[in-house]
């Protein structure tokens, strides 16, 4: 991946992760005044780790490293910070994996699924235009059918950044419109066709009845499809993110994560504990509300700016 370091999106970033960053350092601050790592100031790291939502085996993990690499030593900040971004940066490694466009055939038929409010519509709206930017033809479906508003929205976006749109009437059938989306992006050679879903997450039935629905009727087209069911939750609900995770992955066949709103939250460690507890790709992340706040991360520099560290991992 390509080093942002010193770039607009990088400004975004650190914008973006300073909640979290100054919430794990006013967290860490008051144990920097002891002057030696004794067991009780880690115990009490160990706490302030979990207490930044970074996740209970990464805080144990970052603990057990400390205690054997600074046990009785100088408790120097630095030193401290550095340990935190590194193991951070081991978990995020595997999981920062940005979509890739390879289906044959195409169009590559990418669900997204989300609870309403966690910036399922404004994603497809950034997703698109980050295909774009690789030159990829995006097509949307408005599979999100039982909200008028929903459809509208998404239209909105379509015609601002100037993709077509296969939509019906609210309360359709959302099955209907993704093969309408498949023969006519084939048609025009679409590559991507991202599928808005329903957001009744809440009404796991529901869900999963509409997307097994869809699934019968991509699989009479292209038994590959969907190639990608992406799930979007929102940073800001902190460990609600990982109950969603918990109960939708496995049942909805959720193959990757996006991870919005991380720049209106002090609680962006969630991303760390959502790459450690199911190790799902986790695609793109969101840092604010306009198409370009939006891009696949580089686990190094995000793992440093959560451990507001000065020091480079790699
Ligand atoms: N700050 C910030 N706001 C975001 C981000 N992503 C989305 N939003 C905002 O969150 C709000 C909800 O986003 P939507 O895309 O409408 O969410 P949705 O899940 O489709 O919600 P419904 O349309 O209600 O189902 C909007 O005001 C977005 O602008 C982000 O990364 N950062």
């Amino acid at each position: 991946m390509s080093d942002t370091r010193n770039t607009p999106w990088h400004d975004k970033l650190a914008a973006g992760f300073r909640r979290t960053a100054d919430r794990l350092g006013s967290n860490l601050d008051s144990l920097f005044n002891k002057e030696k790592l004794d067991r009780q100031t880690l115990d009490a790291i160990e706490e302030a780790l979990i207490a930044s939502d970074l996740g209970p085996v990464t805080a144990m993990r970052i603990r057990d490293r400390l205690e054997d690499e600074r046990y009785d030593k100088d408790l120097d900040e630095a030193g401290v910070r550095k340990i935190v971004a590194e193991e951070v940066a081991k978990v995020l490694r595997p999981v920062a994996k940005p979509l890739e466009i390879e289906a044959f055939p195409r169009p590559q038929v990418i669900l997204v699924i989300g609870v309403n409010g966690s910036g399922k519509t404004t994603t497809i709206a950034k997703l698109a235009h980050l295909l774009q930017e690789q030159d990829y033809q995006v097509m949307l479906v408005a599979g999100d059918t039982f909200r008028a508003a929903a459809i509208g929205q998404l239209k909105v976006w379509a015609e601002r950044i100037g993709v077509p749109i296969i939509s019906g009437k609210e309360g359709g059938d959302a099955a209907s419109l993704v093969w309408e989306g498949v023969k006519q992006g084939t048609a025009i050679g679409t590559d991507v066709l991202i599928v808005d879903t329903a957001g009744r997450l809440q009404n796991k039935a529901g869900l999963m009845d509409e997307l097994s629905k869809i699934r019968r009727v991509l699989g009479r087209l292209n038994p590959a499809a969907p190639h990608d069911v992406v799930l979007v939750l929102d940073a800001t609900t902190g460990q609600n993110a990982i109950s969603q995770i918990e109960i939708f992955g496995r049942d909805a066949g959720v193959t990757g994560l996006v991870m919005t709103k991380l720049d209106g939250t002090a609680k962006g460690g969630v991303l760390v504990a959502a790459a450690e507890k199911f190790g799902l790709p986790i695609h793109a992340i969101g840092v604010g509300e306009t198409l370009e706040d939006f891009r696949s991360f580089d686990p190094d520099e995000v793992a440093g700016l959560i451990a507001g560290s000065k020091a480079s991992v790699k």
